[in-house]
């Protein structure tokens, strides 16, 4: 469905700085219902290739096509969202929800229909007509993630959802992130720090490493799946197949930050 094929994007260096070969040569497909992970070290361009995916960047050299067409900008298939959720704080719940919808000119009950069946899904059914400047980290991440939902892209991209959350919350995100991805059937691109978070979620993970930025590493995985048909996180996570990939991943990433150091 998505193909990225040999992207490169140079950024013009600072200050008469050399440029900064932020990509080279990235390969990578996404699948419909596939859910991608990218995971690296500070700085090896994870950032900067879901721009190239959102269509807010174009690749200095190398192709990105959605179903063969190319990706020129932006687009209603593809939906962002950021760690810094840009939600209206003194708007409600459900005002948040169906926000994008409102921009696309959808009028007030059908865009209300739509946020509603999302309200389940994401554990906020009680919190329709709360301002989000009342409810906690977690449940505006929801609401942030939810928002991305309405607008029914084919691709949801997330730099790092969960960053701010603290430990319990953002486990129990994860779940609820893996139950909306199984319940929507969406592609997903994540970027996370968390090793653990990216072997728990992901269906593919990449690896990349810094300067240039490149992908090292690619891994099927199969723990979303084993969570989602009946094991708990914390059994999936404490497995011993999980533990030994988490090793194996840690090991790569330690190498990559020793060289750079
Ligand atoms: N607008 C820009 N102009 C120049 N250099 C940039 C720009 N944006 C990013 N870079 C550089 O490109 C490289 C890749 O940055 P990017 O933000 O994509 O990495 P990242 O893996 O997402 O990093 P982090 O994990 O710290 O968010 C880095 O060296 C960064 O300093």
């Amino acid at each position: 469905m998505l193909e990225i094929r040999r992207a490169s994007v140079l950024y013009p260096g600072r200050d008469g700085a050399d440029p900064v070969e932020a990509l080279r040569s990235i390969e990578l497909d996404i699948e419909p219902g596939e859910f991608v992970v990218a995971l690296g070290a500070s700085g090896c361009g994870k950032s900067t290739l879901l721009n190239l995916i959102a269509g807010f960047l174009a690749p200095s050299s190398g192709q990105i096509r959605l179903d063969g067409a190319p990706v020129t900008g932006p687009g209603q298939d593809r939906a962002v969202v950021f760690q810094k959720h840009a939600l209206m704080p003194w708007m409600n719940v459900i005002d948040n929800l169906s926000f994008g919808l409102k921009l696309q000119g959808v009028e007030k009950a059908e865009r209300h229909r739509i946020a509603r069946e999302f309200l389940e899904l994401l554990g906020l059914e009680d919190f329709e007509t709360s301002p989000v400047y009342m409810l906690s980290g977690g449940m505006q991440q929801r609401v942030g993630i939810g928002r991305a939902l309405t607008a029914d892209p084919r691709i949801l991209l997330m730099d790092e959802p969960l960053g701010a959350l603290d430990a319990l919350t953002r486990e129990r995100a994860q779940e609820l992130i893996l139950r909306i991805w199984e319940a929507q059937k969406k592609s997903v691109f994540l970027i996370t720090h968390s090793v653990e978070e990216a072997l728990f979620m992901g269906t593919k993970l990449i690896v990349m490493s810094p300067r240039p930025g490149r992908i090292t590493h690619r891994f099927d995985l199969p723990f979303s799946r084993q969570h989602l048909s009946g094991m708990s996180g914390r059994e999936v996570k404490a497995s011993p197949d999980f533990i030994a990939m988490r090793e194996t991943v840690l090991s790569i990433i330690f190498a990559d930050e020793e060289k750079a150091a």
